[in-house]
């Protein structure tokens, strides 16, 4: 090794340190810190999330992709706050999911966040008008001096910037799944929350209008500047995000991060990259398939190189045997 190399010690220091919580830094809309979650059902514990870290700077746009049962919905609820963490910490938007009282948890549901879920008609009261349905929110928050002037003038900017102005007076009944989705968009950003949260959004549409529904999400994100995070199976979803966060066993396992270079000709791609999350203890999931490739299981041989780390699979555990 070169001396200007550095040493293990020190670049596990640098990698702990950069794995650190960010929780005060500026521009960051959401972190969970060791984030465990356990259900208890007739005696039997479920572990949905076991250690869970993830941070979301402002202004993200995130994919949430794993198998079924790796966590997803349960870190969605509880970013949602509709249910609590058993251990850890997740804080959204400066307010601390652990320690709320309920009524910083109500202010929270109805200010801090926006929800849209799978099931379109869930996400919408059938009685009322697309625009009734976003002045709700608005109206349950407060309704003091020249309020009813404001939220109309907010149901109009979010009618317009989801192209569904012409939907304003239609009753859900009246609208196809798509449009009910790009309302019920409106509806989750009437108090611009710092987070906005969706489960499946385009599960129940054909591919056709899931695209028009998640385009309406890169408006809110890139217009409105809001911090979105999708829990998607939807492979054009996750395929046209920033940034795909996977879920797997309850942790955040591994992330592919895009973004769209230029070549010398002017032509712009999108290069995508393939990482693994390091928390803060330097502990990582390999991805299974790389696994199976060298055949390693239980022990690896680890090295450092000047500027990465080298894991080898244990050739030593033959001649160990003598
Ligand atoms: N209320 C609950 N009571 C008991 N176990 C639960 C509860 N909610 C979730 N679980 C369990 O926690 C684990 C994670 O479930 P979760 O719904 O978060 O997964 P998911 O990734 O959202 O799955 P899917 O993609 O199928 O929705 C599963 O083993 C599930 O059975």
């Amino acid at each position: 090794m070169s001396a200007e190399a550095p040493t293990y010690e020190e670049l596990q220091r640098r990698a702990l340190a950069a794995a650190a919580p960010r929780g005060r830094a500026a521009g960051t809309a959401i972190v969970c810190d060791r984030l465990v979650r356990i259900f208890t059902t007739a005696g039997v514990e479920v572990q949905a999330l076991q250690g869970l870290e993830l941070t979301v700077a402002q202004g993200d746009l995130v994919g949430l992709v794993g198998a079924s049962g790796s966590g997803k919905s349960t870190l969605l609820n509880i970013l949602a706050g509709l249910d609590v963490p058993t251990a850890g910490t997740a804080s959204v938007g400066g307010y601390d999911l652990l320690e709320m009282s309920a009524r910083d948890r109500l202010r929270y549901r109805r200010e801090a966040v926006g929800f849209v879920w799978q099931q379109t008609a869930r996400n919408l009261l059938p009685f009322l008008t697309a625009a009734q349905n976003i002045a709700l929110p608005m109206q349950l928050k407060g309704n003091g001096r020249g309020a009813a002037k404001r939220h109309a003038v907010r149901t109009a900017e979010l009618l317009e910037a989801l192209g569904i102005a012409e939907l304003a007076d239609r009753r859900p009944a009246a609208l196809s799944g798509g449009q009910q989705q790009r309302v019920a968009i409106a509806v989750a950003m009437a108090n611009n929350p710092a987070v906005l949260l969706a489960d499946e959004p385009t599960g129940e549409l054909d591919s056709e209008t899931g695209s028009a529904v998640f385009e309406a999400f890169r408006t809110v994100n890139r217009e409105l500047g809001a911090t979105v995070v999708i829990v998607t199976h939807d492979p054009m979803v996750a395929g046209e995000v920033r940034r795909t966060v996977a879920m797997r066993d309850g942790r955040t396992s591994t992330e592919v991060l895009r973004r769209v270079v230029t070549d010398e000709h002017g032509t712009e791609s999108v290069s995508e990259r393939e990482y693994v999350m390091l928390d803060r203890t330097g502990r990582v999931q390999l991805p299974p398939k790389f696994l199976e490739a060298l055949g390693m299981e239980h022990r690896v041989a680890v090295d450092l190189a000047p500027d990465h780390i080298e894991l080898r699979p244990d050739t030593h555990a033959a001649s160990e045997h003598l």
